[in-house]
Formats: structure tokens, sequence, C-alpha cells
């Protein structure tokens, strides 16, 4: 075991070790219809003035001076733009998106004026000169023109090289929308993550009903799905033989950037990880963590670099493993910012051994007692008022039972906690 290797670590230390331990993963330029859903690596930017030009919001005609009429002497829609200035006392007919004219004072909505002649007269086409009037409402002077009415300035959303979205984020759709809007035609986005899922144990069934001493597979119809929760790419899960070879050739095998492991993690006759680590001249990062469930969970980095991760063989204590180490190791490489936990008010006293830490999966439940509010400023300790987490029942290691139905998991500290305390609450990813 390498020296920088934390043996047993606290919950907290192993979850920020996990994150720690991982770089981001390079970064790529793809065309912006792939960006959505990847993590920018690079600021997004604005490569113009946006809008670029100084255009109208509605459809109408734009004028030049306060008070009319105006002389219709063009127009200006959208792809036409009306490049010479606008003369006072004059107008064009302007469509939304079209670009205001220099000299333009506003742009009156073509429901609120009317095309006549110079004296208020009836116009049609061919009548010689065409003049706009507002038309005043019934009980006042016109509303519009007014000052820049309906115009949008060039640049009122972004400057250009304005940070239109920072990195280290996963791309929205409209951010990219954003960027496309701003003259961007690709972004620079950390490439995916990959993962490979190594299953290992003889006793498990992939079908039916287990046989006695047989247990039916937990991990391979959902260990993918959650890897995908956490950003890794991975295809379906591999079954691993108990045995020291195959535990190795299967390891070796993996090209993903993290290897995820079942079973195998203790020191039982048929645990192979820890041998097959030794085989492959791994290091181990964290050996085991202060916590239950989860307890035997490790990180390993192998020879090349990349990240191994043996979750236990209890399914919850897998969970509770990938919750803890995959998790951050994953944000780690795709470059996002790390997991920040919540804080509930716990409904009951939680036990939990003296030097462990107890991952237990809660339901929320209404505070009809008022034991949150007996709190000083529940609210600012970042708790939801009238909210309460009472611990499911089937914690055991082997069960997944109380996790299938959670809203979240409470990180209960050494020791335990009262009933009406804030513990931490490990938001789940699904
Ligand atoms: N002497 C000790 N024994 C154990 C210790 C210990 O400290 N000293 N730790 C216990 C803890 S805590 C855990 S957690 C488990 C970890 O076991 P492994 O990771 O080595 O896993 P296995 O031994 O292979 O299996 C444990 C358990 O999980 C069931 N299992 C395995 N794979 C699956 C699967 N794909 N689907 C469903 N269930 C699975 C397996 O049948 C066992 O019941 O070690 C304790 N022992
Ligand atoms: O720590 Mo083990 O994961 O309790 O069963």
């Amino acid at each position: 075991m390498d020296h920088d290797s934390l043996l047993e670590p606290s919950w907290a230390d192993a979850h920020a070790a996990a994150y720690a331990a991982a770089r981001p993963v390079p970064a790529e330029r793809v065309p912006l219809v792939e960006a959505v859903g990847r993590v920018l690596a690079e600021p997004a930017v604005s490569l113009m003035d946006l809008p670029r030009s100084t255009t109208s919001a509605m459809d109408g005609w734009v004028v030049s001076g306060v008070t009319g009429p105006w002389e219709l002497v063009g127009s200006s829609l959208a792809g036409h733009p009306m490049r010479r200035a606008l003369a006072p006392g004059t107008a064009a007919v302007i469509a939304t998106g079209g670009v205001v004219p220099a000299g333009a004072f506003g742009v009156l909505r073509r429901e609120l004026g009317s095309v006549r002649t110079a004296d208020g007269g009836a116009w049609a086409e061919g009548d010689g000169p065409a003049w706009v009037h507002a038309d005043p409402p019934a009980d006042g002077p016109p509303a519009e023109p007014a000052a820049g009415s309906h115009v949008r300035p060039a640049g009122l959303e972004a400057a250009q090289a304005d940070v239109l979205v920072a990195p280290g984020r996963v791309l929205t759709p409209p951010q990219v929308g954003l960027a496309a809007m701003a003259g961007n035609d690709e972004l620079t986005v950390h490439r995916p993550v990959t993962a490979a899922l190594l299953v290992m144990g003889d006793e498990v069934r992939h079908d039916g009903l287990p046989g006695e001493g047989e247990v039916r597979d937990a991990f391979a119809p959902q260990l993918p799905h959650l890897a995908r929760l956490l950003g890794l790419e991975t295809g379906p899960a591999t079954f691993v033989a108990d045995t020291l070879d195959a535990a190795v050739e299967a390891i070796r095998a993996c090209e993903a950037d993290v290897v995820l492991t079942t079973g195998g993690t203790a020191a039982g006759p048929a645990d192979y990880l820890h041998r097959a680590l030794t085989v492959l001249g791994a290091e181990l990062v964290v050996d085991t963590v202060a916590m239950r469930p989860g307890h035997p969970v490790l990180l390993a980095r192998l020879q090349d670099g990349r990240s191994l991760v043996g979750l236990p063989g209890n399914p919850l204590s897998a969970m509770a493993g990938a919750l803890t180490i995959v998790r951050p190791l994953a944000l780690g490489l795709l470059g996002l910012p790390p997991v920040v936990l919540g804080r509930v008010v716990t409904a009951e006293a939680v036990g939990a051994p003296a030097h462990d830490s107890r991952l237990v999966p809660y339901v929320r439940v209404p505070d009809v007692d008022g034991l949150g509010d007996l709190l000083e400023r529940d609210v600012a300790v970042g708790t939801t008022r009238g909210v309460l987490a009472r611990p499911t029942a089937w914690l055991g290691s082997g069960m997944l039972r109380g996790l299938a139905g959670a809203d979240g998991v409470l990180v209960v500290p050494p020791g335990g906690v009262r009933a009406g305390a804030v513990v931490p609450d490990l938001p789940l990813p699904w």
C-alpha cells in the first residue's frame, strides 16, 4: 500500500479524497448540438454584441421625431435592413427583428397607428405620399412612440467577449441556444468519462429464483443506470468468477476511465479484490471507510492512472460505497463541483457505532409536533421548515428495501444523534 493512501478514513475524508483523487478528463471541441449534457471546460463567450444590431421588438413603423405625422419613406424588414439614416419627420415600415436605422426616435406598433394622407385622409397604394399617424386612444394623447419604445439596442443582452456560461457545469439546452445566438459554432467540453462494471461472485444468479446458497444479482440491472446518473458512460455489467486469475484478467481487460467492481472487498476466503490489485500493481487511495454500511469500499489507482472502486457485495453497502466514493470521483473526472450536502432534522434518535458514521436512508415526513421549531433558526441552518427525516426500516447492509423507498440518506456521525438533531443529508442521484 502506498504511504499516501487513507486507511479507514472518516466518511467526510473519504468523500473528499475521492473527489480530490480525480483530475478532470481532457477537453474537446464539439458542435453545439452535441454539447447539451456535456460539461463545459472553457467559458462560453459571446463572439459579438448581442443583438448584433439595434432592432425592433414589434411590427409597426420606426419614426424620427417625437410627434407625427411622419412621412413614410421606406422599410426595414428582417434580412433587408434600411441602411440610410431616418431624417426628422419621416418613418419607415419595420418588422419585428428589423434593423432600427440611425436617427430613429422609437417604434410605433401597427395597432396604434395608421397610414393616411398628410392631412389625415384615407390613403391607398398609388395615392402619392403616405404619412404615418399615431392613433391616440379615446381618452388621451398617443402613448406611442416614446423615446426608444420597442427598440432593442445592440449589445442589450451581451457585449462581445462577455462570458455567457462559466465552465464546470453540465450544459443545458438554453445555454447552448444562447451560445448559438452569440455566434458560436462549437464549445469546448470535457470528453465523456467511461465506466466498466464487473460483478464478482459465484453465488449470484442472473435470473429466476435463487437456489439454496445463491442470491439474485442486485447489481447488473441497476449499476449501469446508477453510473449514468452519476455522469458516467457505461455498457452492461460483466460477470466475473470468484478466482484471483479471473479478477486480474477482468480488470486488465477494462479500458474505461473508471472500473467499478462489486463483491470480494472483504478478507474472506473467496475475496480476491485486494490480491488482484496487488498483482496489478495498483495503489490504494482509500482502503475501507469508517462508515456502516459500506465499510470495506476501496478506491485504487491502477498503474496507468485510471481509477478502480471496489464496492462491497452487500447491496446496501455497495450503494453506500457508490454514494461515498463513486459520485465524488465521477464529479472530479467530469470537471464538476463537489456534492453539497443538505441538512435535515431527524424525527428519531439514530444510533451509530462509536467510530463509524452511519448512512441511513430516510423518508420525509411532516413535522406535526413542531420538533424542528425547537431548533434555533432552523431555516438558517438550511433545513426545510415543517419537514423531518424519518429513518426507513430495512437498514441491514444486505437489504435494499429501505433505500428503494427513500427520499435521501442521512450521514449520521459516529456515536449517533438524538431526535431533533440537524443531520447532513446526502442527496440521492435519482
Ligand atoms: N470477517 C469479516 N467478515 C466481513 C467483514 C469484516 O470486516 N470481517 N466485513 C463485512 C462487511 S461490512 C461487508 S459489507 C461484506 C463485504 O463483502 P464483500 O465485498 O467481500 O462481498 P462478498 O463477500 O462477495 O458478498 C457479501 C454479501 O453480498 C452478497 N452479494 C455479493 N454480490 C452480490 C450481488 N451481485 N447481488 C446481490 N448480493 C450480492 C453476497 O451473497 C454476500 O451475502 O463483508 C462482511 N464480512
Ligand atoms: O459495512 Mo458492511 O457494509 O456493514 O455490511
